[in-house]
């Protein structure tokens, strides 16, 4: 039997993506989009491709009850992305989600939900594999190279800064890394912010430009060298298959699982 999915975001840059790959699997099957004000048009004449008999609705609640959803992926914003993993957990239907801007309470919290729904969860704050591989190598690297900083560049209609993957990334270096301050011990910006946001001890800079879509680099600094890792997403393709995949994979979890290092060995 197919995996019923719910899009929440469906009409959203990475929703539109991720309707079109799940229309492309057999293993999948797209029950109903959501949007907080498209009810009852055609998912596919909202998203440029023409009839496709499935509705959107604007009420999510309303929706896990009258279908009988095994999955919701979730691309919204901050703001609604919580709620929906609530919405959903309640009802015993698996949140995949995609939405950054969690804050470290929102995943211990919503963990404990899990748990007490006994109902499998997986937030990836980014879903392309070379993200992935990036994350892990910057851990590896900074067991031996412990200053660093990280840069991220997305377009510009993002709305939480740092993204995601830099959060999830400088979470992955500190738990190799010990935690201590870098730069001059009396630098001091002219401007605000000339030195980025610290996470324990180290910077992450944030550019928001027309023409990008998600590109992070992590720098590594030592004794006369440097270590540049640079991943782009020139693409949204790049996260359907890690979206795909995780979406078979939380049919199996029985608890919340944060990040897609977590299930790619
Ligand atoms: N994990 C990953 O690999 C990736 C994650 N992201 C994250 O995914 C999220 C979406 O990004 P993106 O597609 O670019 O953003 P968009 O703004 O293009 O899409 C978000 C969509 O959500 C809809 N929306 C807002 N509130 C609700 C709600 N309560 N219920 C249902 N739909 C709602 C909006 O439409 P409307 O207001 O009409 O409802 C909009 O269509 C972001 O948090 C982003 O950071 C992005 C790329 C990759
Ligand atoms: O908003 C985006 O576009 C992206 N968001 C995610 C993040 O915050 O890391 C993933 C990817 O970088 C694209």
């Amino acid at each position: 039997m197919a995996i019923k999915v719910i899009v929440a975001g469906a009409k959203g840059r990475m929703g539109t993506e991720a309707v079109k790959m799940i229309l492309k699997d057999s293993e999948l099957q797209l029950a109903c989009g959501i949007d907080s004000k498209l009810d009852g048009v055609d998912v596919g004449e909202v998203i440029g491709l023409g009839h496709i008999g499935v509705p959107m609705h604007n009420d999510l609640e309303q929706a896990l009850e009258q279908y009988e959803a095994d999955v919701l992926v979730d691309l919204t914003t901050p703001q609604s992305g919580r709620r929906n993993m609530e919405l959903a957990l309640n009802k015993q239907v698996r949140p995949v989600v995609g939405t950054t801007g969690f804050s470290a309470q929102d995943i211990t919290e919503l963990s404990e939900l899990c748990q007490q729904q006994q109902t499998g969860a997986l937030i990836a704050p980014n879903f392309a594999i070379g993200a992935i591989l990036m994350m892990k190598f910057a851990k590896q690297a900074a067991k031996y190279m412990p200053d660093v900083e990280i840069i991220e560049m997305h377009h510009n209609q993002k709305l939480d800064a740092p993204s995601g993957t830099a959060i999830k990334t400088a979470e992955m270096i500190s738990e190799v890394r010990e935690e201590h301050r870098q730069g001059h011990p009396e630098e001091k910006e002219e401007i605000d912010g000339a030195r980025g946001a610290f996470f324990q001890g180290f910077p992450i800079h944030s550019v928001r430009l027309p023409g990008l879509v998600a590109h992070q680099q992590v720098i590594f600094g030592g004794e006369g060298q440097t270590l540049t890792l640079r991943h782009d997403s020139i693409d949204r393709s790049s996260f359907m298959p890690g979206i795909n995949l995780a979406i078979k994979k939380v049919m199996h979890l029985e608890e919340l699982v944060y990040g897609l290092d977590k299930i790619i060995d």
